[in-house]
């Protein structure tokens, strides 16, 4: 039988081509012999074609073998960036120690942003300046509770939707992380994200980690794109009436507390708290020092960004987790003003469908009410929150929003009184909390501390501590008690008084010697602000009384115009959304935001803009046809 189909010992290996037996195998050898001639250069680069064509197909063959074994024993999971969950995993990961065999990284000054970064050196060294976040763009493999976990990283680019290496549709301005976890039980992956989640609640702790939004952003899982972390702030360092701070961390407790009761009886877990009062009086500094309290994180949001408006709201509050704070500051900015009706844009604000972005030059929210009272207990709330709102003026708020179910309590703050400038001036020069002295541990206090400054070791700690502090406490309070009789009660807020100590710091005697003088100065400074105030409405009416009132040029058409006061040509300068801006002070961009430039408000830069000419719906000229002079 002719064998020699199999192999041909002489014409492979004697070359040097011992993989050409492939080829041979396949019949193909002889084939090419007869074609080419068994010695021809020819002969042996059709081998090589053959070789190489039949590696590329082994190679894809395996691709997709591996790829059908993915799909069937695997599955992925997708964390975008922005979403609470890339958080936990991101902080997960570092702290598995996965980073060592990372070899690319991103470094990022440190700050009070938080990136779950590496620190080079143990915590507080002085050369820390930088952290290294692993980027994890290679894929990398680990092991967790005995699953194989593949993780890979890809970037995110605003505006653009990249595909990712799973097909799936990926976060628009943030990266995302994929995570394929070799075995079908859903419960591990529900397991890793849970572990993932206490360990971030754990290394979390010393913190209140805030989340913002910073930026517009279009994706839907992508609202909160800032995360900034504080120390937490203990809560006896808020100064306020007896028993206030505690109530409200009662109450929130109560609430976390009894999700199954509410269930239970069909009443939505959802609780609201309007914190009223002066600037200064500690309104954001109680929702910080609860949260830190409670271990809950907090998703800030402000209404008068200019992104902000219903439907934005609307996806970042549905994308806050469970057990957070949705905290509102400056609720009002989303409500009209008692004085918007005087002011020169007025009209602006009241075109239907029109933002009410400014009004007197002030930025007014793009929120409204009803998209706001969705958020709260429509049906775009979810259940589970604590809602929190701050406004330094109560009166504006819409009473829709003051019902309960919205707003559940309310906390009036004050300007400081005299026990409160007490407390204060205490929390001062106190000596700081006791430390636990560990056996043979030397505490050294700055020599420019109060008389406690003293070094206190292990040994004779209790001593010292005892009679100095004591001796110190109470000439302490003596002197806190001068500095607060003379405090006019209910005329300055707590963050003034507490700028003013920051001036007399381990200065007691100078505090209480200087505030009579310091007060002085402050109601000097305010009655000039006062009146600087007072000319600036003054102008601004008389003004006012010589500005155009009449509906907005919306929509390429002036629908109708009228003129008030002294101008002798009645015109308005308001660009429609698809004329750039005219020469006046005020103007309109494609977006529909109303422009208005200050430095040209005169009511002479009010006159047409010679590239624009408003006219009415069928065409004719305002100027000439319509438009009233007085
Ligand atoms: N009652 C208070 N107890 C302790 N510190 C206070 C108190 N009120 C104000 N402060 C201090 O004043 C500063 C400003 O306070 P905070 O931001 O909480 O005031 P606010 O009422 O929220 O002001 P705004 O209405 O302007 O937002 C903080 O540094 C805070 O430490």
């Amino acid at each position: 039988m002719d064998k020699s189909w199999i192999r041909d010992d002489t014409s492979s290996e004697a070359n040097g081509w011992w993989w050409s037996g492939i080829p041979q195998f396949v019949g193909l050898s002889s084939l090419f012999a007869t074609l080419f001639g068994s010695s021809s250069p020819m002969f042996n680069s059709a081998k090589l074609l053959v070789l190489g064509f039949i590696i590329e197909t082994g190679r894809r063959l395996f691709q997709w073998l591996i790829e059908r074994f993915r799909l069937q024993y695997s599955m992925t999971a997708q964390f975008d960036e922005g979403d609470p969950s890339y958080e936990w995993v991101v902080q997960f990961l570092t702290k598995q120690g996965l980073w060592r065999r990372t070899r690319e990284f991103r470094v990022n000054a440190r700050n009070s942003q938080r990136k779950w970064g590496i620190r080079t050196r143990p915590e507080g060294t002085v050369k820390d300046n930088a952290e290294y976040v692993p980027t994890y763009e290679v894929p990398q493999l680990f092991r967790w509770n005995g699953y194989w976990f593949e993780i890979k990283r890809s970037k995110g680019a605003l505006g653009i939707q990249p595909m990712n290496p799973y097909g799936m549709h990926q976060s628009v301005g943030g990266g995302t992380i994929f995570i394929t976890i070799y075995s079908l039980k859903m419960a591990v992956l529900s397991d890793f994200v849970e572990d993932a989640r206490s360990s971030y609640l754990e290394v979390s702790k010393p913190d209140v980690i805030i989340h913002t939004a910073d930026t517009p952003n279009f994706n839907p899982s992508f609202a909160w794109s800032n995360v900034k972390r504080k120390v937490r702030r203990r809560l006896s360092s808020i100064i306020l009436q007896e028993g206030v701070i505690e109530s409200i961390v009662k109450d929130a407790q109560e609430f976390l507390d009894m999700e199954d009761w509410y269930v239970g009886r069909g009443i939505p877990h959802r609780r609201g708290y309007l914190l009223y009062g002066p600037p200064g009086s500690g309104k954001s500094s109680t929702i910080y020092a609860l949260a830190g309290e409670l271990g809950l994180e907090i998703y800030s949001l402000s209404l008068a960004s200019g992104f902000v408006d219903d439907s934005f709201l609307q996806r970042a509050a549905s994308s806050i987790p469970k057990r957070s704070i949705f905290l509102i500051e400056d609720i009002d900015c989303a409500f009209p003003r008692d004085d918007d009706a005087e002011t020169p844009l007025d009209f602006l604000a009241n075109i239907p469908g029109l933002p009410r972005r400014y009004s007197n030059g002030i930025r007014r929210s793009a929120v409204t009410l009803s998209g706001l009272l969705n958020v709260i207990d429509g049906v775009g709330s979810d259940d589970g929150r604590l809602f929190f709102a701050t406004t330094n003026y109560i009166d504006r708020l819409d009473p829709a929003l003051l019902r309960p179910g919205r707003i559940d309590r309310k906390i009036q703050y004050s300007l400081a009184t005299q026990p409160q400038a007490a407390a204060l001036f205490m929390r001062f020069f106190e000596p700081p909390a006791p430390v636990t002295i560990q056996p043979k541990l030397m505490l050294e206090v700055p020599s420019t501390s109060p008389p406690i400054s003293v070094m206190v070791t292990a040994e004779n700690s209790d001593d010292i501590g005892a009679n100095h502090g004591d001796k110190y406490n109470t000439s302490l309070r003596q002197l806190a008690d001068s500095f607060s009789s003379s405090i006019a009660p209910g005329e300055f807020s707590t963050a003034e008084l507490q700028g003013f100590l920051l001036s007399c710091k381990n200065q007691p005697e100078k505090a209480v010697a200087d505030v009579s003088d310091w007060m002085a100065q402050e109601r000097k400074d305010r009655q000039e602000r006062k009146e600087r105030e007072e000319v600036r409405k003054r102008k601004a009416q008389e003004k006012q009384s010589s500005l155009l009132k009449g509906q907005y040029a919306y929509g390429g058409q002036v629908k109708a115009m009228q003129v008030t006061g002294s101008l002798p040509v009645a015109s308005l300068t308001v660009s429609p959304p698809d004329v750039p801006i005219s020469d006046g002070s005020i103007g309109a961009t494609a977006n529909g935001d109303i422009q208005h430039d200050k430095e040209k408000d005169d009511h002479q830069e009010l006159l047409p803009s010679p590239a624009y000419e408003p006219r009415d719906e069928s065409g004719v000229s305002l100027n000439s046809e319509k438009v009233v002079s007085t």
